[in-house]
């Protein structure tokens, strides 16, 4: 599979450029289908992209924002992805846009999966937009090396939702959409900045064990070209 890299000077020109892309596509879909659907990682590398996002303007309250993946734990929690999107993204023009979290706040994670699943579920296939993150450890989603549940997340003729994850690397337990429900998102980007990031990309690029770095599930298998957004 091949991917496309585009490389920035800064982080600022980069956020700038990816959310004039994600704009536009996010406005084409509204166009072409009257609704719009993206699905965004967390962690700390997305912050400028979400700020630079929130100002476009389209008709974002027929857009449909969530999460690539989550951890287990509640919106108001510093660890939140939740919180991230809420403080970042889903304000001044972006401020009507629908969200769909991943955490539920019910009896067990798997209870969660499963709502967020079926709360989901109504969202179009495929997303318009999906932008991944990627860690120092090659994992990208919750998709972690030697992840409980990794086989079942990255197996693309397995089904669209949302999977638990616990990984060693991974802190808490993890929420995660499916790699059947990201990998065939009309634009797929994966958003990375820092030397030891396209470091770490060129690692995977060398190799081929998806359990050590599952980031090359995305970069070998995904249905859709991979947009790569780096800078330094
Ligand atoms: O745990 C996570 O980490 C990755 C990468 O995060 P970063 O802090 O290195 O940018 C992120 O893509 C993922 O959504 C998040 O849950």
């Amino acid at each position: 599979m091949t991917d496309r890299m585009h490389e920035f000077s800064d982080a600022a020109s980069l956020a700038s450029a990816l959310a004039d892309e994600v704009a536009a596509r996010l406005a084409a879909a509204l166009r072409d289908r009257g609704t719009a659907s993206i699905a965004v990682s967390g962690g700390s590398t997305p912050k400028k992209f979400f700020e630079a996002l929130s100002t476009r303007d389209i008709d974002w309250s027929k857009v449909t924002v969530t999460l690539v993946d989550e951890r287990f734990v509640p919106a108001d929690s510093d660890r939140s992805n939740h919180r991230l999107v809420q403080t970042h993204l889903l304000k001044d023009k972006a401020a009507n846009a629908r969200f769909l979290p991943l955490f539920y706040d019910v009896a067990s994670i798997q209870d969660a999966a499963d709502k967020a699943t079926e709360e989901t579920a109504g969202i179009d296939n495929p997303f318009d937009v999906v932008i991944l993150g990627m860690g120092n450890d090659g994992h990208t989603a919750s998709f972690f090396p030697h992840g409980n549940n990794l086989a079942q997340a990255i197996d693309l003729s397995g089904p669209r939702g949302v999977l638990t994850m616990r990984a060693d690397g991974a802190g808490e337990e993890r929420l995660t959409f499916s790699f059947a429900s990201l990998s065939d998102a009309r634009f797929l980007a994966l958003h990375i900045e820092g030397q030891g990031k396209k470091d770490v990309l060129d690692q995977a690029k060398a190799g081929s064990d998806e359990n050590e770095m599952p980031i090359r599930a995305v970069l070998n298998r995904a249905a859709t070209p991979v947009d790569i957004y780096w800078a330094p």
